[in-house]
């Protein structure tokens, strides 16, 4: 039996699995990356004049973010930065730390906060556009950690889709898109992570009130209508 992660207020304040050693899980490649560069962060220059509009998109594995995301966009006129798409696409670049990060999805463990964070700020810096989606990020508090040090920005929203275990691993397993990560036992992997590491995420917003919470059963349109209002409240976003 798969157990409902629907109702979560109570995990999500209580829980700090010993998993979390799991965010101790590194190694050495992201210092192949560039070397740290002062960043403006809110100041307007590092995002090209004006303060960047940030909303973290969380959710379980399969909970339906991208799907969401691209509504979003299409709506509301954000860039849609998937986390897993920058690491995926570092895979296929063929990169020497393309393989570790292959390794770590296959495990359904999470890459190194600094590898993932350097990927989003990335596309950020080239980006023309103020208004950013940062999907499936942040997954644990080291992420949450990293970003906010390498940026030095702060979601405005948190959008967190709340889906049924048995929900999002129907899900997973029918995406068809041939990712190594869809398979039963990866997911099963997948999802002790999310309730270990990106839980505790889920609850810090929570309290610092930037959390919508979406319930992520029904249509994909049905909870469009759920998400829309959170962003129709900004006049600014219609397109
Ligand atoms: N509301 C929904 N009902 C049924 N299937 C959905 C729904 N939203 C998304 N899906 C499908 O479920 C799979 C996972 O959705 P996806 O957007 O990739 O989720 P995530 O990015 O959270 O992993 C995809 O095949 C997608 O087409
Ligand atoms: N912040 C992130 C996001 C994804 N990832 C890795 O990428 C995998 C796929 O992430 P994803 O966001 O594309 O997955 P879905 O939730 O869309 O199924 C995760 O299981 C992690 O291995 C990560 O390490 N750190
Ligand atoms: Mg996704």
């Amino acid at each position: 039996m798969w157990r409902r992660v629907a109702s979560l207020s109570s995990l999500i304040s209580s829980k700090r699995s010993s998993t979390l050693n799991q965010a101790a899980y590194s190694f050495k490649f992201f210092e192949s990356f560039t070397t740290e560069t002062p960043t403006q962060g809110k100041d307007g220059r590092f995002f090209k004049g004006k303060t960047p509009f940030i909303t973290f998109v969380l959710g379980g594995p399969g909970s339906g973010k991208g799907t969401q995301c691209e509504k979003i966009v299409e709506n509301f006129g954000f860039t849609h930065l998937s986390a897993g798409d920058l690491l995926r696409r570092e895979i296929i670049s063929n990169t020497e730390y393309g393989a570790k990060i292959l390794d770590t999805i296959k495990e359904g463990k999470i890459v190194p906060s600094e590898v993932t964070v350097k990927l989003i700020r990335k596309e950020m810096e080239s980006s023309d556009n103020y208004k950013f989606l940062i999907d499936g990020f942040p997954r644990s508090e080291e992420n949450r950690i990293a970003f906010e040090r390498i940026t030095e920005a702060d979601p405005d929203i948190v959008l967190f889709f709340d889906c049924p275990e048995e929900e999002m691993v129907k899900r997973v397993l029918n995406r068809n898109q041939g990712r190594v990560d869809d398979n039963i036992d990866t997911i099963r992997k997948r999802l002790k992570i999310f309730e270990s590491l990106n839980l505790p995420v889920v609850n810090y917003y929570s309290k610092r009130g930037k959390l919508y919470t979406i319930n992520a059963v029904g249509t994909a349109d049905e909870i469009f209508e759920q998400v829309r209002p959170v962003f129709a409240a900004h006049e600014e976003f219609s397109t």
